[in-house]
């Protein structure tokens, strides 16, 4: 809650101007009571309508006052709430581009999209009724027992003794609320969770026939909501009548004993009635402050939540900026290089050294760590020991930010943009010109499927659009990463799709550039042509040379080579 209200601070203008005006508002509905209280026994009573009149007239303008000041604190209300709402947003997602993949390990993609999203509303609703009625609500109550004090002490004492009752009570309901908003800000996670995880993978789930589990499982989490839902909800709906009888019997002691004081004369009619009207707009503060706790709960779970994200530790090299931008020629060394995701170990002492514009094949089975090893010299993950040389630079030496735009990274999963085809290879570099475009795409050799398409480099992708295949989708991915004209060029099993001859074409385009190019494969023939390949087991090298050495070196190699050359024939 307290970053909340450092955000707050930054429209403390609107927020002054609006808790201003809710005070003309708190100051009419107080004395509204007197003035009728005045009109009852100087007026009615004693049949004088002109004092009905003229008080009456008073009355119609504060009400008009407090209309008006009412509708101009809903404005500046909204001028802070949505202020604070936008602000959230853009610092939410700013915290989360610099997230590294331990960072998000900790969040579920939908989990840190509820967040940006439906916590965030949860805040402008509170912080929309905070300078709205929040604080009025307890001024109200404060300021209401010191007016029926002034009109009768004995009488306000059945009020002060029983306002501190309720608030006990509202206090265990906030407590109680509190927790069940967190867990159902948690089941609006689960729920986000399979819609994502359906839309994403909507072919899967036909292909497999899993409508109807997955629907099963949306029915599961979506119940979850709706119970938790229902049990939040519940707790104050029961709240809200306990507080309304409590008051009522208060009314109604007031009442009775008023009745007697105005039988022995000791106070006039009005004022029993004004007492009334105290006690009945207290029970209404009291049901709003129901209402209000609700709001709070909610508001309160999303703050801790926010909060959560905006104060999670990233590393603090991505924010800083080492003044050099050094220029690389792209040689790469690791030496005695280890790796754990958390802790379990995954690379362990790997040394090797790329010269500038080799080709570097990585080969090895599933799990054994090539991802790894290439994600660390972008630095997307952190080497836990050893050292990573980038020329002759340690790269904890170079910034961040340079050392990425020298490198470029084609993941193993392939992730398009919505927009055109232009759009998604400029993505790599966004001046780069319409030349430098056609010719990252020639060289991943996609430019002559983009000239078939209806709007060539115009042709939208994705909704509504074309849809490419994995192979077009690897070449347009390779492109967005060789417009770049990188010092390091990182193919992370990003050809499996392409057929032997447009991949050794690509290969050939490859040795125009000069860069060092890493690329793992499970096919020998791509990589039979690096000047190094790197076998790795288990996270170790086992073995290192160009294809003829290895054939000669390695048993593990030789026999994956004659089993595929096997399964070709
Ligand atoms: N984010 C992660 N958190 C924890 N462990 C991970 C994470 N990513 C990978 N691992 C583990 O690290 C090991 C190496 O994974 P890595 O992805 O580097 O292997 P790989 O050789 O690229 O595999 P593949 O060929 O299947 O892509 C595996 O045992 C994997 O389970």
């Amino acid at each position: 809650m307290r970053k909340i209200f450092t955000y707050s601070l930054s429209y403390k203008w609107s927020a002054i101007i609006a808790l201003s005006l809710m005070g003309i508002e708190l100051i009419v509905e107080l004395v509204q009571p007197l003035i009728m209280a005045k009109i009852i026994d100087e007026g009615i009573v004693s049949k004088d309508y002109s004092v009905v009149s003229l008080w009456g007239g008073l009355l119609l303008v504060l009400s008009l006052l407090a209309f008006a000041a009412g509708v101009t604190n809903s404005f500046f209300a909204a001028r802070l709430s949505q202020g604070v709402g936008y602000d959230l947003r853009r610092d939410l997602f700013e915290k989360i581009q610099s997230f590294t993949n331990r960072n998000f390990q900790s969040y579920s993609t939908p989990g840190l999209i509820t967040r940006i999203t439906n916590d965030v509303v949860q805040i402008q609703n509170l912080l929309f009724m905070f300078v709205r009625i929040a604080l009025r609500a307890p001024l109200f109550i404060l300021f209401a027992l010191v007016m029926a004090f002034t009109i009768d002490a004995k009488l306000a004492l059945i009020l002060v003794v029983s306002v501190p009752l309720f608030l006990v009570f509202l206090s265990f309901i906030l407590t109680k609320g509190v927790k069940l908003f967190k867990s159902v800000q948690q089941k609006v996670d689960g729920v986000n969770t399979v819609i994502r995880e359906n839309l994403t993978g909507i072919r899967l789930i036909k292909g497999f026939n899993r409508g109807q589990y997955e629907e099963e499982r949306f029915t599961s989490v979506n119940d979850d909501l709706m119970t938790q839902n229902k049990r939040a909800l519940w707790l104050m709906e029961v709240a809200m009548p306990v507080v309304m009888l409590g008051v009522n019997l208060i009314i109604l002691v007031i009442l009775w004993l008023g009745a007697e004081r105005l039988a022995a004369n000791t106070i006039q009619p009005g004022e029993v009635v004004a007492l009334v009207n105290y006690a009945t707009r207290i029970m209404f503060t009291f049901s709003i402050f129901t209402f209000l706790i609700m709001v709070f709960s909610r508001g309160n779970a999303s703050a801790n939540r926010i909060t959560d994200i905006l104060e999670e530790e990233t590393p603090s090299y991505l924010k800083e900026q080492h003044g050099e931008k050094h220029e690389l020629k792209g040689e790469v060394r690791f030496q005695d290089v280890s790796f754990s995701h958390e802790s379990q170990p995954t690379l362990d002492s790997i040394t090797f050294k790329a010269e500038a514009g080799e080709t570097i094949g990585i080969l090895g089975e599933t799990g054994s760590g090539k991802t790894s090893l290439l994600h660390l010299i972008p630095r997307l993950y952190e080497r836990t020991d050893g050292a990573i040389y980038l020329d002759d630079y340690k790269i904890e030496d170079l910034d961040v930010k340079s050392l990425r735009t020298q490198i470029s990274l084609v993941p193993q999963e392939i992730h398009l943009f919505s927009g055109t085809v232009r759009d998604n290879i400029a993505w790599g570099k966004e001046e780069a010109t319409a030349e430098e475009i056609e010719a990252a795409a020639k060289q991943a050799q996609i430019h002559d499927y983009i000239l078939t398409l209806p709007e060539r480099y115009e042709t939208q992708l994705g909704q509504r659009g074309v849809t490419f295949s994995g192979g077009q989708k690897q070449r347009l991915s390779i492109a967005r990463a060789l417009v770049r004209k990188p010092k390091v060029l990182i193919l992370d099993d990003s050809t499996s799709a392409l057929d032997a001859h447009t991949e050794s074409r690509l290969m050939e385009a490859l040795k125009g550039q000069s860069c060092t190019v890493f690329m793992v494969a499970q096919k020998i023939s791509s990589l039979k042509a690096a000047h190094t390949i790197l076998i790795l087991h288990k996270g170790k090298i086992v073995a290192e040379g160009s294809h003829e050495q290895l054939l000669q070196e390695s048993a593990y190699y030789r026999e994956v080579y004659h089993s595929q050359l096997e399964e070709a024939q």
